[in-house]
């Protein structure tokens, strides 16, 4: 085992200094086509923001990186460290996670240029952030409550999941699931397992096969959100609110130790194999074909704009 681990410690390293390499397969290159898709690093500073309460002891944590909330390594860090804030106050019992996009996307996962032709300095790096906010956010000492206004789909699932509750609007054209088939990936083992706690083996085994993405009203039948918003009723955020309160009711040593219960293995499962994972993922991603999938489908992205 320790063998193993120190081989693949290697690899990840190997990964690293792989940086000043050149993507090996140029032919691939349909940036002309993709000229929406060129951003890579952002600036850390205005990517979320944490308005916390220490009257109420909630917080709540509002994304706004524009246009779709998509998961930059930057974006999961600044989500990350919004989260270890939120936790630091001790007065802070529970978390509503959000949108605050005008467009009302809760996010749309990762961000896709951070997968196709990857930087390969940066892409082991990028990996490691999104483990970490699974980390963060689904083994929070929080209650944590994800207030979908708009699409959340593959990764921006996960934010989802990773929270207590789910409370989404009954907008049919706001979809939500894990669609990673349908971009020719797969979903990393520990979001699939999320997924299978959530809406059981056989619902989250026919729509990973086929990346289902569940209108709002299929969600609450397979129990991927908890309740539903109508409009003419109160507010997302007064229903996240209400709930928020409804948690903190409950002794937090019981509250979190009843979370460490349905948790626990999972986060320390990936937690004791997380090179291992960013190996998988980093040969997994960079292969030929995954990479040929994901630019036909950042062109279908661009192309159903227009
Ligand atoms: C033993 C087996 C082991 C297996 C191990 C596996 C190892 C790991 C494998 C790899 C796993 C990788 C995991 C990936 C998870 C992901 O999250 S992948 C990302 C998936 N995301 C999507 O598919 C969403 C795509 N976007 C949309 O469907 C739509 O944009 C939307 C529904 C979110 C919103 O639609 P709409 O309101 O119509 O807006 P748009 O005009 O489409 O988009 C607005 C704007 O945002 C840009 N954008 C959207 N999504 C992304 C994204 N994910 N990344 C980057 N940019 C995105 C879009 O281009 C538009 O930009 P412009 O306005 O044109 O600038």
């Amino acid at each position: 085992m320790s063998v193993h681990v120190s081989q693949s410690a290697h690899k990840i390293q190997l990964w690293r200094r792989l940086g000043s390499v050149q993507y090996r397969d140029s032919s691939l290159l349909q940036r002309q086509h993709l000229s929406s898709f060129s951003s890579k690093a952002d600036r850390n500073d205005d990517l979320v923001t944490l308005e916390a309460s220490p009257d109420t002891g909630v917080a709540t944590l509002r994304m706004h990186r524009s246009p779709a909330n998509s998961l930059s390594m930057e974006m999961m860090q600044s989500i990350s460290g919004a989260i270890r804030k939120a936790e630091s106050d001790r007065k802070i019992q529970s978390l509503i996670l959000t949108s605050s996009l005008p467009s009302g996307i809760f996010s749309a996962g990762l961000e896709l240029t951070e997968l196709y032709q990857p930087d390969l300095a940066r892409l082991p790096k990028f990996w490691e952030s999104f483990q970490q906010l699974y980390l963060d956010l689904y083994g929070s000492r929080l209650s944590t409550i994800a207030s979908i206004g708009g699409p959340a789909p593959a990764a921006g699932c996960m934010l989802s999941l990773s929270c207590d509750y789910r409370i989404m609007t009954d907008n049919p054209k706001c979809t939500i699931g894990l669609n990673e088939s349908q971009l020719g990936i797969v979903a990393p083992p520990w979001l699939a397992q999320q997924y299978i706690d959530v809406i059981g083996n056989r619902n989250a085994e026919l729509a990973l096969l086929l990346g289902t993405l569940f209108t709002p009203q299929q969600a609450l039948t397979v129990g991927l959100v908890d309740e539903l918003v109508c409009s003419g009723d109160s507010s997302i955020d007064e229903m996240a609110q209400r709930k928020a309160a409804e948690f903190i009711r409950i002794p937090p040593k019981a509250r979190v130790a009843a979370k460490e219960l349905t948790r626990g293995t999972q986060i320390a499962k990936l937690s004791g194999n997380r090179e291992e994972d960013t190996e998988f993922f980093c040969s997994f991603v960079t292969t030929d074909t995954v990479q040929k999938t994901l630019g036909s489908y950042l062109e279908m992205l661009a192309k159903r704009k227009k």
